[in-house]
């Protein structure tokens, strides 16, 4: 890539829900949910060119997870302008793929952001970003956002605090329509109000501790892999807090420091070839 082919390039970083409870349940089946989102550094990421044609080419560790046909959701965004231009997209997927960790709707979200500065054109609305995905809206910053609604009602708090995170994938492809439909009780109690020290690692801990994940329930039934991600990340030392994210089957980990971290993530590697095991920590906004 030279600096002089027009290309455009937007990071898709992994979304974390730290917390995910689960409110109610709408006519038309989607539910409601108060969910503390971060990002973290690792993520997809989405380059746009200046082409006469839509294009989209995927590259990557979980590329051949995916197809690029129509249905993917970076065409899906490019489309959602309501523009006839083109591009040669290229999507690089480090993230895997169904995982609870909104690599899809991340893409999306970048795909938006990239289009719109290559095309000189303005963002969709949230109603297209939401109709693309419930997490599209939430993916579009990389700050830490209290999601509220389906996913449409944002608070942005800022950014992340520095953290030492692990993030783990036992290979297995969970739906996130199959786990929400299997979640057995559709109104929870929400987060509350008192929120931790936003710059805090430690009173993050404290007060994720008696925070929820409403849908690890479910999807641990769908995928027994993830009690077995959950206890081995909260035996390692110096693990703070061990935790499913989203739908799953992704499970994150908090460590007192990045030593500790490496060290769990080593030792899950000579135990588990086949999960995917990410070190990573907060993403820059
Ligand atoms: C559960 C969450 C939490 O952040 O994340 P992931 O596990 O997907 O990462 C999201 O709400 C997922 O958002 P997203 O993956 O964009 O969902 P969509 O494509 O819009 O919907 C997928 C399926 O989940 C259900 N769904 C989604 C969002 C929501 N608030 N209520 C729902 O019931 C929908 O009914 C649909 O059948
Ligand atoms: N660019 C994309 N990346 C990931 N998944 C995609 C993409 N485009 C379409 N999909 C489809 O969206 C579904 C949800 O994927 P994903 O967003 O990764 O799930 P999750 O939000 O649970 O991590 C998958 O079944 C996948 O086939």
């Amino acid at each position: 890539m030279t600096p002089t082919d027009g290309a455009v390039t937007e990071p898709a970083f992994a979304k974390i829900n730290l917390t995910l409870h689960v409110t109610g349940q709408r006519a038309d089946g989607y539910h409601l949910l108060d969910s503390m989102v971060m990002f973290t550094s690792i993520g997809d990421e989405i380059t746009v060119r200046p082409a006469d044609t839509l294009r989209l080419t995927i590259d990557g560790p979980f590329a051949a997870g995916l197809s690029a046909d129509d249905d993917n959701l970076v065409l899906r965004a490019a489309r959602s302008f309501g523009l006839n231009h083109g591009a040669d997209i290229t999507l690089t997927k480090r993230l895997p793929v169904a995982s609870g960790i909104g690599g899809g709707s991340a893409d999306a979200a970048a795909t938006l952001r990239a289009l719109s500065r290559l095309w000189g054109a303005p963002l969709p609305d949230l109603a297209a970003q939401v109709a693309l995905g419930a997490d599209v809206p939430v993916c579009m910053s990389a700050e830490v956002t209290r999601m509220a609604g389906i996913g449409d009602d944002l608070t942005h708090l800022g950014p992340a605090p520095m953290l030492d995170m692990l993030l783990v994938n036992p290979g297995v492809g969970v739906s996130t329509r199959v786990v929400f439909e299997a979640l057995a009780r559709k109104t929870n109690p929400p987060m509350g109000d008192a929120m931790p020290d936003p710059f805090d690692i430690d009173d993050w801990v404290v007060w994720l501790a008696d925070q929820r994940n409403d849908l690890e329930a479910p999807a641990r039934a769908a995928a027994p892999e993830i009690d077995q991600v959950l206890s081995r990340l909260s035996a390692q030392q110096g693990c703070q807090l061990a935790r499913m994210s989203g739908s799953g089957a992704t499970c994150f980990a908090i460590f007192e420091d990045a030593d500790s971290r490496d060290n769990a993530a080593a030792a899950l590697r000579v135990g588990h070839p086949s999960w995917w095991i990410a070190p990573t920590d907060e993403a820059p906004t």
